[in-house]
């Protein structure tokens, strides 16, 4: 199988890198104006310098402005027998299917970063289009690089992308914060970003046990009177933290939407 990217940047070349490990795709050619070939990568500056050979997927990477002209560049020859998928948050199907003229059958895809070692997860919606084994094939390069989850309606694509898609952030943010207040606390900085990423790891590792309940989770840590329950008055204050994650989930839901209607 052979597949071509349009963009290569941090998403993109996750996305190729991480199917072309897994043996998925046999080559990955890639056009993206700033970057030189990468190793096992063939990249072109153009989609006109791309050798007119046809593709059976075309993974769209560019920023989301840019999408719908990166699309209209396609020629028949490239995607003749291809299926697009578009990770770019917010930009409609419609968009898509309008900007390559109904040429080939298009994806909607919401990955996130952790695809780099295969412990992505990814949102994905597909047009009306697709036939049965695309759908398939498609699940199927996304659930190699993780867990791959179709939604119903393509509106909870923005949902998606506020909890997944960006949800990695938040996450780096948080060990951020609890590396810096080991520091604070008189932990060697090295030390302290080591336990931030062990506890990480092993939090999202009990995580994503069968059945977790992630209330009981904490609660197994939390002893009556005990350190744990003390940190956790702290967050759960008025339910400060709580609050806090529904309107960062909002906001980014929210930008989603606006990029939606090129805002
Ligand atoms: N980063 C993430 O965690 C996620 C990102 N996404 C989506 O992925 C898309 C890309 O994001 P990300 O990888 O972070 O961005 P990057 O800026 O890292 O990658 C985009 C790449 O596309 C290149 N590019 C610009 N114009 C064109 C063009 N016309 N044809 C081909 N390549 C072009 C850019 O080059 P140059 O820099 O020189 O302009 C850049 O190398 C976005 O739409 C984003 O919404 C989705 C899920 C998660
Ligand atoms: O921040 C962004 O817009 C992209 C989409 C999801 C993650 N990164």
């Amino acid at each position: 199988m052979k597949a071509l990217f349009l963009g290569y940047g941090r998403m993109g070349s996750a996305i190729g890198n991480a199917w072309r490990e897994a043996d998925l795709v046999e080559q990955v050619i890639a056009v993206d104006p700033g970057l030189p070939n990468c190793e096992q990568t063939l990249v072109y500056p153009t989609l006109e310098a791309v050798p007119p050979e046809p593709f059976d997927i075309i993974l769209v990477a560019v920023k989301p402005a840019l999408v719908a002209s990166a699309l209209a560049g396609l020629g028949e020859a490239l995607c003749a027998q291809a299926v697009v998928i578009s990770v770019a948050a917010g930009i409609p199907l419609a968009v898509l299917e309008q900007a390559l003229q109904g040429r080939c059958p298009v994806v909607r895809a919401m990955p996130n970063t952790p695809v780099l070692v295969g412990a992505g997860c990814t949102g994905l919606f597909g047009g009306s289009r697709l036939t049965v084994a695309q759908h398939q094939l498609v699940g199927r390069l996304f659930a190699a690089v993780g867990s791959a989850h179709w939604v119903d309606r393509e509106t909870q694509l923005d949902a998606v992308t506020a909890l997944s898609g960006s949800g990695p952030a938040y996450y780096h943010l948080f060990s951020e914060a609890l590396a810096q207040a080991g520091v604070a606390l008189g932990l060697p900085a090295e030390l302290a970003r080591r336990l931030a990423a062990d506890t990480a790891f092993g939090a999202a590792s009990l995580q994503r046990r069968p059945e977790a309940d992630f209330a009981a989770l904490r609660l197994a840590v939390t002893s009556p009177n005990g350190t744990t329950a003390a940190a956790i008055e702290v967050f759960d204050q008025d339910q400060t933290l709580r609050a806090l994650v529904l309107r960062a989930a909002t906001a980014a839901a929210v930008r989603s939407q606006e990029l939606s209607r090129g805002e």
